[in-house]
């Protein structure tokens, strides 16, 4: 089910047959282009972490932000429809025993979020949870996770 601040929030784009025919893109950038829309989608998240996750969520510090990249954005020219992608996080980046909340745009096979949390793995980094913004819940990326991630919006 939907999470009930969804209304407050733009939802996604459409694109049929991208990359291949047979899927439907959900592309959420029109949600983060729009400044109130961006901010709901933030607080939305935030809050259910608040909730979940309390005091290391909010502590006076605050969190900071650690990127794990698909390799294909590290190089000038990449073949958009290569699916066999690649993740990357820099070796230094996150401490052994810190812990980490995997945020992606979108949940569909799992792929992703799994590759990434082989690599905090790698960096012995914990993954407390994982959220989006969009769950494609016909791929059952959720059954892969050892977590149960957090979505704002489920389509089939
Ligand atoms: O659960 P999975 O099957 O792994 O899919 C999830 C991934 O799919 C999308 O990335 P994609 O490479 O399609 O496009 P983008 O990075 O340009 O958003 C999305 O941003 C996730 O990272
Ligand atoms: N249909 C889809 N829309 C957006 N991102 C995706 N990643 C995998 N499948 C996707």
């Amino acid at each position: 089910m939907a999470h009930p601040g969804c209304s407050r929030w733009r939802r996604t784009r459409g694109f049929p047959a991208l990359p291949i025919p047979g899927v439907l893109f959900r592309d959420v950038l029109p949600g983060l282009e729009d400044p109130d829309s961006f901010r709901t989608c933030i607080s939305l998240l935030a809050n259910h972490l608040r909730k979940t996750h309390g005091a290391k969520i909010d502590s006076e510090r605050g969190v900071g932000c650690v990127l794990i990249r698909k390799r294909a954005h590290r190089v000038a020219s990449y073949t958009l429809q290569n699916r066999q992608a690649e993740l990357a996080i820099q070796k230094d980046t996150l401490e052994p025993g810190q812990e980490v909340v995997i945020v992606d745009d979108l949940l569909a096979t799992g792929g992703t979020t799994c590759a990434a949390a082989e690599l905090l793995g790698q960096l012995q980094a914990e993954a407390l949870e994982c959220v989006s913004l969009v769950e494609l819940t016909s791929l059952k990326g959720r059954e892969k996770l050892r977590a149960v991630p957090f979505s704002l919006l489920q389509y089939e």
